[in-house]
C-alpha cells in the first residue's frame, strides 16, 4: 500500500480510536475486518500507530496545537509506526517542517504531564505509592507489554518448550518469578505453531500466571474461578490440579466463556466446568455455599495496571467509574468467600494499581469477616519457590503488588485469606 493510502487509514482509524467509546482492541478489529485488503504488515503498522496514539495522547495532542490539516491526521503523523522516510513520503512540504520540528524537541523541556501522559486523576494516587520511581513507572506504562507465554505442564516442560520454540527460530527467556513463564524476543505469530495448536503454551503475562500459581490448588479439589472471563488464569489453574478434581469457570458474560472453550479443548483438561451465571448471588453458587478449598475472585476492575497493553483506558475509566466498581469487587468477594469450607484458600486479585480496589477492598473484607484468617502472601510465595518472594509483596508481606517496572509484569495487586476451621 502507497504510504498516502497507509497514513489516510491510520487517521481514519485514530478518529475511531479516539472516540473512546468502545475498547481500543475492539475497535482495531472491527476496522480490520471492514478492510479485508490489508496485510499483515500494514495492520501492525495501523494498529501500533492508534496504541501510540492512545499511550501519548497528551503530548501528541500539544505538539498538534501547530501544524496543518485534520487533528487526527496530526495525531496519525505523530504516532506513525514506520521509519521516517517512509512517512515523509506521505507528507506534504510543510507537514515535513512541523514533524522535523517535533522531532527537535528535547523530551527534557517537555512539561511533566507531556512526558508521563497520564490522566491527572492518576498521578497522585501513583505517586504517594511509588515516591521517587513514579517517572520510572509512567516510563513502563508508555511501552508495549513483553509477549509471555505459559508453559502447559500438563503437556509439556518448560525447556522442551523453548528447545522447540528455537526451532521455529523464536527466541525466549524464563520468566524471572513464575516457574511455567517463556518470555518472547519481539511479537511473532504464535497461531500456527504445533506447540500452540497442541496446547502446550498459552499467551499469559507473567503476573496473571503468578496469581494462579498463588492459589495452589492440588489434585482433586474443589475449587472455583468465580470471574473466569476467557479463562487465562481457568486454565493455569487446572494444569497444577492435574486435570482431577472439579474447577469451576464461574462468569456472568457466557460470551467470555465460551472464548475458553476452544482454549479448554486444546490444553487437555478434563476438570473444568465453564457455568455462566447471572450475578454473584445466583443459586448455583449457592448451592455450592461451604464446599470448596479453594476460590479465586479475580474481580472486574478498571485495569489501570494493564495501561502497557490497554493504553485506552487511562482515557476510558475515571473516579466515578472506580467508585462504582469498589461497590461491585465488594459484592463479588463477599459472595464469593461463602463458597469456602473450613481451611479453604480465598484469592482475591485484580489488575489495578488504585488502592481503593485493591488494599481497601481487602481490608474491608478482613474487618467484615473474622472467620476469615489473613495470609501474608510473601510467605506463600516462598513455599511456592518463587525467587524474591518478598520483592514482589508490599505491606510487610501481607499483600502481592506486581509493577510494570519493577517487576517488569502488568499491575497487579492479591490478597489471600483462610477460612477457619
Ligand atoms: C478481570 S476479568 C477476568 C479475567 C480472567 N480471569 C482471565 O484470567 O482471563 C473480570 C471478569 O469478571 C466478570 N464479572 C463481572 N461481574 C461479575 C460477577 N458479578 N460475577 C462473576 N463474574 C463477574 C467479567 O465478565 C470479567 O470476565
Amino acid at each position: 500500500m502507497h504510504p498516502k493510502a497507509l497514513l489516510d487509514a491510520a487517521t481514519e482509524l485514530v478518529r475511531r480510536v479516539l472516540q473512546l467509546e468502545h475498547p481500543a482492541d475492539a475497535v482495531v478489529s472491527r476496522f480490520f475486518r471492514e478492510q479485508r485488503a490489508l496485510g499483515p504488515r500494514e495492520r501492525a503498522t495501523l494498529a501500533e500507530t492508534a496504541y501510540a496514539v492512545l499511550r501519548r495522547k497528551p503530548l501528541f495532542e500539544h505538539l498538534a496545537r501547530a501544524g496543518t490539516g485534520s487533528r487526527e491526521r496530526r495525531l496519525a503523523i505523530l504516532g506513525f509506526h514506520a521509519p521516517r522516510d517512509f512517512l515523509k513520503q506521505a507528507l506534504t512540504e510543510p507537514e515535513k517542517a512541523w514533524l522535523d520540528a517535533c522531532d527537535a524537541v528535547p523530551p527534557a523541556e517537555l512539561a511533566p504531564e507531556y512526558r508521563h501522559n497520564l490522566p491527572a486523576w492518576l498521578v497522585a494516587p501513583l505517586r504517594a505509592q511509588v515516591g521517587d520511581e513514579f517517572d520510572a513507572l509512567a516510563a513502563a506504562l508508555l511501552a508495549p507489554a513483553p509477549l509471555d507465554l505459559r508453559v502447559n505442564t500438563l503437556k509439556e516442560k518448560r525447556p522442551a518448550a523453548q528447545a522447540e520454540l528455537a526451532q521455529a527460530a523464536i527466541k525466549s527467556v524464563e520468566t524471572p518469578y513464575s516457574p511455567w513463564g517463556l518470555r518472547i524476543d519481539g511479537k511473532p505469530a504464535l497461531q500456527k505453531l504445533e506447540l500452540f495448536t497442541r496446547g502446550a503454551v498459552e499467551v499469559q503475562d507473567e503476573g496473571s500466571q503468578l496469581l494462579a500459581l498463588l492459589l495452589d490448588a492440588r489434585r482433586g479439589e474443589m475449587v472455583a474461578d468465580f470471574c473466569a472471563g476467557a479463562g487465562g488464569k481457568t486454565l493455569a489453574i487446572g494444569a497444577t490440579m492435574r486435570s482431577t478434581g472439579r474447577l469451576y469457570a464461574f462468569d456472568v458474560s457466557a460470551h467470555r466463556l465460551d472464548a475458553l472453550k476452544p482454549r479448554l479443548a486444546r490444553s487437555g483438561l478434563s476438570n473444568v466446568h465453564p457455568v455462566a451465571i447471572a450475578h454473584e448471588r445466583d443459586e448455583r453458587i449457592k448451592r455450592l455455599a461451604g464446599k470448596l478449598d479453594r476460590v479465586l475472585v479475580d474481580a472486574p476492575c478498571s485495569g489501570l495496571g494493564t495501561l502497557r497493553r490497554n493504553p485506552d483506558l487511562k482515557w476510558r475509566q475515571s473516579p466515578k467509574d472506580v467508585a462504582e466498581l469498589v461497590v461491585k469487587q465488594q459484592a463479588i468477594l463477599q459472595s464469593a468467600a461463602r463458597l469456602l469450607k473450613p481451611g479453604g484458600r480465598l484469592v482475591y486479585a485484580t489488575c489495578s494499581v488504585l488502592p481503593d480496589e485493591n488494599e481497601q477492598v481487602a481490608e474491608a473484607f478482613g474487618a467484615a469477616h473474622a472467620d476469615f484468617e489473613p495470609c501474608t502472601v510473601a510467605e506463600l510465595l516462598s513455599g511456592l519457590k518463587v525467587p524474591q518472594a518478598a520483592s514482589l509483596c508490599a505491606g510487610d508481606g501481607r499483600f502481592l503488588r506486581l509493577w510494570p517496572h519493577r517487576h517488569g509484569t502488568d499491575g497487579f495487586f492479591a490478597a489471600v485469606w483462610q477460612r477457619k476451621a
